[in-house]
């Protein structure tokens, strides 16, 4: 299992009491999956996200990414584990406005400690695996924004990630382009092997899933498999059939 959350609590000062973001949830991710997380404003979704991203360390509860559990870590070491086995992209693609497309891959392969020529031809395999390959030397204010979303997408991608994280992709996009773009997180997710857990507000992106878990208050409430499906054998360590 890529991701598992165990009995996650997660609470926020209000007022004089607390208020509970995300209430005892469990929730595993298998390589090569899409885990869809739906639910109403306000009902933890993103709270969610940001914990199994380790950005915010639950009251309690457990997370463990790629075989390492998280708990007790210090902040520079779950740095490094972002940096080698998350990838996250958030709602706005947030891109560096002077670097081009395949510069700003290029950026995160240098963070993650890459040797800078293979971090150009793998910014390149990239960008084409996202449709962008006329593209790589443009800048943001060439693109779309959904060739924006792309770049994003690729980027999250560049340091071969476990655990791909994805939070409201499309709220900036049309109901077309938005589609496009959750397709394009499936196929990646079964190419790649990424165990993918996408925050989405959407119902008609849940078709691309393999699983929807709802959330409502902060709980989980219903989780249910749609489809089987079975990811490259050939991929280190996370091959064979998967019966989600
Ligand atoms: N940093 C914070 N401090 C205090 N309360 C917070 C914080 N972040 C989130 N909350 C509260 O936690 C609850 C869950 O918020 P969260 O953003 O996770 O929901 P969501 O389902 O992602 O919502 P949306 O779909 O509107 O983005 C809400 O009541 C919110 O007000």
């Amino acid at each position: 299992m890529s991701l598992q959350l165990t009995d996650v609590t997660l609470t926020f000062p209000d007022g004089a009491s607390r208020l509970t973001a995300v209430d005892r949830v469990s929730l595993s991710a298998p390589p090569g999956t899409l885990t869809a997380v739906v639910g109403p404003s306000g009902s933890g979704k993103s709270s969610l996200l940001a914990v199994a991203a380790t950005l915010i360390t639950p009251d309690s509860g457990r997370v463990v990414i790629a075989g390492t559990d998280t708990s007790g870590m210090k902040r520079s070491q779950l740095a490094a584990l972002r940096r080698s086995t998350v990838g996250m992209v958030f709602q706005h693609a947030n891109l560096l406005p002077s670097l081009t497309a395949a510069e700003q891959l290029q950026v995160m392969a240098l963070l993650g400690g890459r040797h800078a020529r293979r971090a150009r031809s793998r910014a390149l395999e990239l960008l084409d695996a996202v449709g962008l390959a006329a593209e790589a030397d443009r800048r943001p204010h060439q693109l779309s924004g959904g060739q924006r979303q792309r770049v994003n997408i690729a980027r999250a991608l560049m340091n071969d990630p476990a655990v791909l994280l994805v939070d409201e992709p499309t709220s900036a996009l049309d109901q077309q382009r938005g589609a496009a773009i959750v397709e394009l997180i499936a196929g990646l997710t079964r190419q790649r092997a990424t165990a993918t857990v996408l925050v989405t507000h959407d119902q008609s992106h849940l078709a691309a899933a393999d699983r929807v878990a709802r959330v409502l208050d902060g709980r989980l409430t219903l989780q249910h498999d749609t489809v089987q499906r079975s990811i490259p054998a050939d991929h280190p360590g996370r091959g064979g059939t998967l019966s989600t």
